[in-house]
């Protein structure tokens, strides 16, 4: 026998209702089909069909023991669980201690995706109050580890495979997930992951991570977040050759077949959630990351996060450390190690900004940024032979062969590292950049922490206490001479949650590169004297959700500016409004 669950929402968040409903046995919307915005989600309670047994394995319901006697009364628990009632904060208090207790990270890793499957609530409550000691569990470094290993470790789907296998049936592959009103997408391929390279299916874990930060970060309610992965095989010779292996075992579909399948896939999107739905690229191999959004970004709403979000974050970096290190943007010299998605992005970010401070053409402004990669330095000899991404950045010079000779020709004075190679800003690398500058800006951006192109010690270390240093995982701080240095972790989990939220609330239907300006530029101004005191250039995470809502309303005005917006009328208070739309993680009531 079931009963009907209806939930006393928490007032004001309009984003954080869950707009599906399953009534009777079927799956049946009760706001009907057109119910993907939020203005028409008008009652404060969802119903659902869970309940006894059921309602306990139904981890967007669950509460554990902090069901009340009334509930387990209403809802058929009686004698399905311990007599104790205990309140979230005490559940909270519990899971942290048992979390604290596991030494290894992935052992925590899997604690928290236990606790996700059991109770979604909870989990985002854990991360949202905890967020700078579980961000490296969820998200970098630990995220790497467990889609290195996701053979072993996956228990249930988080997310919707989309396979070869699936040609020409991708649109009822996307019916199949039990939630219709999706925001959100974060899509892999799975062919860079991280810096770890080509972990086929089992990047898995980056989508699912990542869609996690939009809800903990930017406020994005779960049930409108949907992980995807694509998988057209893996060159990954370990992986084919793994008996536990869950993807294809095949080599990699590419050229015609590949770009079929992901056109069928971005058609079936727009069929099936209509044209506002965001979707983020993650983790693709450049050839492909380059190519898929220059092919989508006029038709669809897409976002590169590791060529745009990335982006957004360092020029964030590079403008707040202007206080530490003086000058303006075009003052500066930048030398990039890494000329891959990452590496352009920045570079052509910066170029774009420094283009609109200046008024100088962004040809120009170009000129002071140099990338170097695996056969040195980018000049103009070898243009004919780079790949297109890489050509804006061939100047006039003579050919530097690696990245030390590079940083005496060049005289930087930021080194940004975006190789996805461990270890490359060597010794005499940093003194290098440490003697022309009396404080050089470093930044390490690889992930996960085994592919930092330096750690935060060798950085403070070797400049003697005088670089200004970030980095794309986290690093602890570091005491040299008596000063404590805290590193800013320059990761694009800064920005893709709230540039996220901005687009959602304000209903683009394009992502325009002055959206990612403005991301950047709330994001700097977040930054205070207290932050830099301690040598930082990014604020802490644990204001993280203020930030977002700070960089979705920026977002939101320039998406409203540029006439990219359909949400109308303009809310007038763009931080209040952004503010109220944010999930909340606390228990609802059920009556
Ligand atoms: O996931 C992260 O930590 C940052 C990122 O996008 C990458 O390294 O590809
Ligand atoms: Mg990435």
């Amino acid at each position: 026998m079931e009963s009907t669950l209806k939930e006393i929402g928490d007032g004001g968040s309009v984003l954080d209702l869950d707009p599906k409903a399953t009534v009777g046995g079927g799956v049946e919307d009760i706001y009907g089909e057109d119910c993907a915005t939020e203005e028409q989600l008008v009652t404060p309670w969802t119903f659902s069909v869970a309940s006894g047994y059921s309602l306990l394995r139904d981890p967007h319901h669950n509460k554990g023991l902090a069901f009340t006697e009334k509930e387990r009364d209403a809802h058929y628990l009686r004698g399905l669980l311990p007599p104790a009632i205990v309140t979230q904060q005490l559940q909270e208090k519990k899971l942290m201690q048992n979390i604290r207790q596991y030494q290894l990270p992935l052992q925590k890793f899997i604690a928290m995706m236990e606790l996700q499957e059991r109770n979604e609530r909870l989990f985002y409550k854990l991360l949202i109050d905890n967020v700078e000691e579980l961000l490296p569990v969820v998200y970098t470094p630990t995220v790497g580890e467990a889609c290195q290993k996701y053979g072993s470790i996956f228990r249930r789907p988080q997310g919707l495979y989309i396979s070869l296998k699936e040609k020409g049936k991708i649109l009822e592959v996307l019916k199949n997930w039990p939630q219709r009103s999706i925001q959100v997408i974060v899509v892999t391929d799975g062919e860079r992951i991280l810096g770890l390279g080509d972990l086929g299916c089992q990047g898995m874990g980056i989508p699912v991570g990542k869609l996690s930060l939009y809800t903990a970060l930017g406020g994005v309610r779960p049930s409108a977040c949907l992980p995807i992965t694509i998988d057209v095989g893996t060159n990954n010779e370990k992986l084919l050759n793994d008996e536990f292996y869950i993807g294809l075992k095949q080599r990699r579909a590419t050229g015609e077949e590949y770009y079929e399948l992901l056109d069928e896939f971005m058609t079936a999107v727009k069929q099936n959630y209509g044209e506002k739905v965001l979707i983020q690229f993650e983790d693709f191999a450049n050839h492909n990351a380059f190519e898929l959004l220059a092919k989508y970004r006029t038709t669809h709403l897409v976002f590169n996060d590791d060529i745009q979000g990335t982006a957004a974050v360092v020029l964030a970096g590079a403008v707040s450390a202007l206080k530490l290190i003086g000058g303006t943007l075009a003052d500066h010299t930048f030398l990039f190690l890494g000329a891959g998605e990452a590496g352009t992005g920045i570079a052509e970010l910066i170029a774009l900004e420094i283009s609109k401070q200046t008024k100088a053409p962004v040809e120009e402004t170009r000129k002071k940024i140099w990338l170097v990669d695996s056969k040195g330095l980018i000049v103009h000899s070898r243009k004919d032979s780079l790949q297109h991404f890489k050509q804006p950045w061939a100047h006039e010079h003579e050919p530097v062969k690696d990245l030390l000779s590079a940083v005496k020709a060049i005289k930087p004075t930021v080194l940004i590292g975006s190789s996805g190679v461990g270890r490359t800003f060597t010794k005499e690398v940093i003194e290098a950049v440490s003697s022309i500058n009396e404080k050089p800006l470093i930044m390490a951006l690889s992930n996960p922490t085994s592919q930092s192109e330096c750690t935060a010690e060798e950085a403070y270390t070797w400049s003697e206490g005088r670089a200004i240093f970030a980095s794309g995982s986290p690093f602890d701080p570091f005491e040299y001479n008596g000063k404590t240095f805290v590193p800013g972790q320059s990761n694009n989990a800064y920005i893709f949650p709230g540039f996220g939220l901005g687009v959602v609330i304000s209903g683009a239907i394009r992502v325009h590169d002055d959206m990612l300006l403005a991301a950047s530029e709330a994001l700097a101004a977040q930054v205070s004297e207290e932050n830099y005191d301690k040598g930082l250039i990014y604020p802490p995470f644990t204001n993280i959700r203020k930030i977002s809502a700070n960089i979705a309303a920026n977002v939101a005005a320039k998406a409203y500016e540029l006439g990219l917006a359909t949400r109308l009328p303009r809310p007038a208070d763009l931080v209040k409004y952004a503010e109220s739309c944010m999930y909340s993680p606390v228990y609802r009531t059920y009556r």
